[in-house]
C-alpha cells in the first residue's frame, strides 16, 4: 500500500510548492482536503488522523493547533514552522548535518524542518564546531540576504503589489536580534555565545545567502581559508544535496544561486587571517519545501533525492 500524505496548508506558499513536488509521484498517495473546507477543523482533524505523515505548512499557531488534533499514534508529522524546532522529542530536519542527524530523521515520529536563515548557518558552523576548529563561545556575527517569498503569502503580495519606493532597496530586519531562527542557530549548533544575526530581505522572488565571517587566529590550530574549504569539503563529501565549492571565492557571490533546485552551495572566501563563508540556496527548496520532502522520502526510506531536482 502507498504511504498516504496530507499537507495541511496546502494552499501557502511552502505547502504549494511540497504539493507541486509530491503532486506527480505515484509512489505515494497525497490526500487532499475540498478547497472550501482547508481551514475546517472537523475536516482537517479527519485527515490528519487518516495519513501516515502529515507535513504542516503554517503559521505557528496553527501548527501546535494541528499536532494537538492528531489523536492516531501512527501518524508523524513533519512541521514546517518555527514552532517546535528547538521543542524536546522533535527531530531537526537537516540529515547532512550528521550521520546521526540521519539515523534519527528515518525514524522520527516528530520532525522540526529547519528555519531558512537557520539552515544556512548552521551549515557552515556546526561542522566546524564538530571537527573543534571554531570554539563554542567564539564572538560570531552573521548576515543573511533573502527573497522575499521567505515571508510567505502576504510579504509576496507586499512586493508584487504595493511596490513602495522603499521596498526597491535591500532592508535590514530582525533588528532586536533575536529573529525567530535564533534559538535553533544557537541550540542545534551547540555554541556556548550566542550569534549576533541579522537578517535582510532584497526585492527578488527566492534565493539566500548566508554569511559567516571569521578571525583565522582565534580559531583552534592553525587555519586559513584553504584549511577551513579543505575541512568543510571533507565533512560534505558524498552528499548529494550540500556541496563546497572547490575554489576560493572572488568577485561576485548572487544570492538567487541555485534557485528552483535543492542545492545548497558552500562557498569559502578570504585573505590572510580572516574568512569569510557563505552558504547559497534556494529559501523555498532547501530552505523548506525541497528539505521537506527530502525529510518526508527518508522518513519513507525512499532515496533522498526522489522527486527532487
Ligand atoms: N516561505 C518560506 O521561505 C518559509 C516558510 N516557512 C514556514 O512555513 C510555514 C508556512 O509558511 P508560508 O508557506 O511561507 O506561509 P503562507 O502565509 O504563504 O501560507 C500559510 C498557509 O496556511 C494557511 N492557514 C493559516 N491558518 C490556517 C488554519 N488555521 N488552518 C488551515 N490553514 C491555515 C494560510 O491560509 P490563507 O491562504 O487563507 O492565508 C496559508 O495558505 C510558516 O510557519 C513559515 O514560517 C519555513 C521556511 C521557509
Ligand atoms: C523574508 C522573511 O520574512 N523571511 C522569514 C523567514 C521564513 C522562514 O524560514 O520561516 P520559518 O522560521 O517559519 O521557517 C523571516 O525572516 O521571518
Amino acid at each position: 500500500m502507498k504511504p498516504k500524505i496530507y499537507i495541511d496548508g496546502q494552499e501557502g506558499t511552502t505547502g504549494l510548492q511540497i504539493h507541486d513536488r509530491l503532486g506527480e509521484r505515484d509512489d505515494i498517495e497525497l490526500l487532499l482536503i475540498d478547497p472550501a473546507l482547508r481551514k475546517d477543523i472537523a475536516e482537517r482533524k479527519k485527515l490528519l488522523n487518516s495519513a501516515d505523515i502529515v507535513i504542516l505548512c503554517l503559521p505557528d499557531d496553527a501548527a501546535r493547533e494541528a499536532v494537538a488534533m492528531i489523536e492516531n499514534d501512527s501518524v508523524r508529522v513533519i512541521d514546517a514552522s518555527t514552532a517546535y524546532r528547538t521543542a524536546p522529542g522533535w527531530v531537526y530536519g537537516y540529515p547532512e548535518m550528521s550521520k546521526s542527524q540521519r539515523e534519527k530523521i528515518k525514524t522520527a515520529k516528530r520532525l522540526a524542518n529547519p528555519g531558512c536563515h537557520a539552515v544556512g548557518f548552521i551549515s557552515l558552523v556546526y561542522p566546524l564546531v564538530s571537527l573543534g576548529i571554531l570554539p563554542k563561545n567564539y564572538p560570531l556575527t552573521c548576515f543573511s540576504l533573502t527573497g522575499y517569498s521567505g515571508g510567505g503569502k502576504k510579504m509576496i503580495a507586499q512586493y508584487e503589489q504595493e511596490k513602495t519606493p522603499d521596498l526597491l532597496a535591500p532592508r535590514l530586519y530582525g533588528l532586536t536580534l533575536r529573529h525567530k531562527h535564533f534559538a535553533e542557530m544557537t541550540e542545534v549548533t551547540g555554541l556556548t555565545r550566542a550569534p549576533v544575526f541579522c537578517p535582510v530581505v532584497d526585492d527578488y522572488y527566492k534565493g539566500m545567502a548566508t554569511t559567516v565571517m571569521l578571525h583565522d587566529d582565534m580559531l583552534c590550530g592553525k587555519q586559513t581559508s584553504r584549511t577551513i574549504r579543505d575541512e568543510l569539503a571533507g565533512y560534505y563529501a558524498g552528499q548529494r544535496f550540500v556541496k563546497v565549492a572547490p575554489e576560493l571565492g572572488s568577485g561576485y557571490l548572487n544570492s538567487n544561486w541555485g534557485a528552483g533546485t535543492n542545492d545548497l552551495m558552500i562557498t569559502v572566501s578570504g585573505t590572510d587571517g580572516e574568512t569569510l563563508l557563505t552558504a547559497r540556496f534556494d529559501n523555498l527548496g532547501k530552505g523548506a519545501s525541497g528539505a521537506a520532502v527530502q525529510n518526508l522520502n527518508i522518513m519513507l526510506g525512499l532515496p533522498e533525492e526522489t522527486g527532487l531536482i
